[in-house]
Formats: C-alpha cells, structure tokens, sequence
C-alpha cells in the first residue's frame, strides 16, 4: 500500500490511523470507568463527566479519521497482555481503564497537535480532567468500601500474622489495620507490604494504625489515630483528602471532636476491658448506646468483643465491630469471620425489616 501515496498522504494515514485507534481505546476505557460510576456507585457527578469526556471525544472522531482505519493490517491486535486477560478486582479494573484513557489521551495530544494545534490543547485538558475524575473516583470507592465494611480486623504482631489475615479474607473480610508497635521499622514495612498486597487481592481496605508515613510507603488506603496520635487535620495534609482517617474515642466529647476535625470513622471503646489495651478503661455499653443515637459516620464499636458478648454489643446499637483477639488468636479465623459477619448482616436485615415504612399519603 505504501508506494501508492505520496510522502505527505502516507503520513497524514498513518497519523489518522493512530488518531482513529486512541479515540477508540479512550472512548471505550471511559465506557468501562462509566458503567462503574452509574450502576456500582449509583453516582451522578462522576457518571456525567465520564459521558460528558466521551461525547467530546466523539466530536473529534471525524469521518475522515475513520476512514483511515485498517483493522486487518494493525498488528496491535493480535498483541495482547496476561494481565489484560485477568482482572482480580474491581479497583485493578478501574485503574487499568483509567490508565488506558489517560495514555490515549496522551497520544491524541502529542499527535493532534500535529494535526489541530486545538485538538492537542483539548486532549491536554482532558487528561487532567481524567485525573481529577480518578482521584474522586478512588476516593469515593473507598469511602463506599468503608460505609460497607461491617467488620474489622486489626491486626496484632504474630508469626503466622499473614496467614491469619489471609484466612480472614477468605472469610470475606473487607477491613484490615495493620497494628504493631514494637517490630523495627524494616520489618513493620515489609509486612506492611505483604498485607497491602494481600488486601488488594481480596479487594479490602488496607489501613495502618498509629503510622502516618508508614501508610503513605506502602500507599495504605488510610491511617488509624487514637487521641494520643497525631492530630488529623496533620495527618490529613500529609496523605491528603482521599484517604482514610479513623480516631478512637471513649466518650461523646471525643466523638464530637473526631468528627468536627474530619474523622472518616471513629472506633467507639473499649466496650469491654481488654489485654490487648490494658491501661484502658472500659467505656461500656452506654458509649456504644450513645454511638447508635448519634454518630453521624461510620463507627466501630471495639474493646474484647469475641464471639460470646458480640450478640450484646449488637443489641446495644452496634452494626459494625473491630476485633483484635477474636480473630488473631482463633483457631479457625474464616469460620469466625464469617459467624461475625453472617450476624451483622442478619442484624442489619432485621433492623430494615422493623423500620417503620413511610406512611404513603
Ligand atoms: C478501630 C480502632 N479503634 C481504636 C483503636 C485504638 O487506637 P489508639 O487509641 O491509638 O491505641 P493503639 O491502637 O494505638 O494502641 C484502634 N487501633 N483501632
Ligand atoms: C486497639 C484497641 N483500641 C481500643 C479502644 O477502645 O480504643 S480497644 C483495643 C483492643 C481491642 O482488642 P481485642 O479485640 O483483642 O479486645
Ligand atoms: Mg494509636
């Protein structure tokens, strides 16, 4: 086909064909990234932008551009990538397209321009706003993770702390905090690590307790505070808007500072005296009583709930419980994990049932 065009029509194809196939791979990568905003997330604001980058995308993909398409001749389509073939989790997939829509639009820039000094300016500006639609997207996602998430595990130092986590995982754990206050750093960050990528391939929210800079090395999805850690509005200018921040609290006056200070979550306890925080003291019931009537975000009651008193903290208003011992130290942590999780989701299902309907007028 070469010889058949000049030096300048040859490369005007060839540029078309590159034009033509980065349109395509934006489009559809946005296409992918919108189903997920409108039917997994029910989100307006995010599923309209991704329409609204799409339909301008489309302006750009004249007739004369696809004409130039030569899909028998591309050998890109037989060249194909294993991860392609495999995504474990909905994140990996979101983050795959979002990366496939930002490259194309770097493409579209860098070749447009060659074409319209004003497609390239385009292209340009909606690479940026594909960034800022993949920041609010990760930060709403895992905001939504969260408010789902009804159980907690944090983690207590061990041997076989990986294994167990695993097996919490398999039970259908969605939350885990890293806590461990006395390994060295290496060692912390290495299992650090290995926990992040574990979650990832279980789709779970990773956080880390106490650690602010830890959370940031191994790109934790959140830090947990207590009130001698470090203030949170500290805390939320080193790791930013998107990600998590949960205080513990013992009493209303807690509560009410978390809140106004940008908690994500609070830990509401101990319910119960506990070794795993001696020096303690037990908040007790009426705390947890409190939390149902007024806490206005997500909360976890904590503090020696294992699977004996847990039907109690769940009358007492809890829907969502962090656990340390019950899981760390039981002998077989998918079956408790997936007791504890199977009660709260029954206890939810009641409360639904019991709520008084609206009255249709
Ligand atoms: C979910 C959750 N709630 C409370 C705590 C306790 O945090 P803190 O008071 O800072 O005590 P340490 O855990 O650091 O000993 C928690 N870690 N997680
Ligand atoms: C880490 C922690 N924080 C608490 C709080 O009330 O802030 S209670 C607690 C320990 C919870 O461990 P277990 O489940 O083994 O009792
Ligand atoms: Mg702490």
């Amino acid at each position: 086909m070469a010889e058949l065009y000049n030096g300048q029509v040859m490369e005007k194809s060839v540029i078309y064909r590159i034009l033509d196939a980065n349109l395509d791979r934006a489009r559809e990568g946005l296409r992918i990234i919108e189903e997920w905003c409108r039917f997994g997330l029910n989100n307006p604001d995010l599923t309209q932008e991704c329409k609204r980058l799409r339909q301008e995308l489309a302006q750009w993909h004249t007739a004369e551009i696809r004409a130039a398409r030569n899909t028998p001749d591309d050998p890109g389509t037989q060249l194909t990538h294993e991860r392609e073939e495999y995504r474990g989790t909905i994140h990996q997939l979101l983050q795959a397209n979002l990366c496939r829509v930002e490259e194309a639009l770097r493409v579209l820039e860098e070749y447009g321009k060659l074409e319209d000094r004003q497609m390239g300016r385009v292209c340009k500006q909606m690479r940026y706003r594909v960034y800022t639609l993949e920041s609010q997207l990760m930060a709403y996602s895992r905001h939504q993770q969260l408010l789902e998430a009804q159980l907690y595990l944090v983690t207590s130092p061990m041997p076989e702390l990986l294994e167990v986590a695993e097996a919490a995982l398999q039970g259908g754990l969605k939350l885990i905090q890293y806590r461990d206050k006395n390994t060295e750093d290496g060692e912390r960050l290495v299992l650090a690590q290995k926990l992040r990528q574990l979650c990832d391939r279980y789709g779970a929210l990773f956080l880390i307790n106490d650690r602010v800079d830890l959370a940031l090395a191994v790109d934790a999805d959140g830090v947990h505070l207590g009130q001698q850690d470090l203030p949170i509005a500290v805390a939320r200018e080193i790791l930013g808007p998107q990600k998590i921040i949960g205080r513990s609290t013992t009493n209303p006056e807690e509560m009410k500072r978390a809140i106004a200070e940008g908690a994500d979550y609070v830990g509401v306890g101990p319910v119960f005296a506990t070794p795993t925080k001696p020096n303690k003291a037990a908040a007790g019931h009426e705390y947890v009583r409190y939390a149902a009537q007024h806490c206005p975000i997500p909360w976890f009651a904590i503090g020696g709930i294992d699977v004996n008193n847990f039907n109690e903290v769940l009358e007492s208003g809890a829907n969502r419980i962090a656990v340390v011992r019950a899981i760390m130290e039981a002998e077989q942590p998918t079956l408790v994990t997936q007791y504890f999780l199977s009660q709260l989701i029954r206890m939810e299902t009641m409360k639904a049932i019991q709520k008084p309907q609206a009255v249709r007028g």
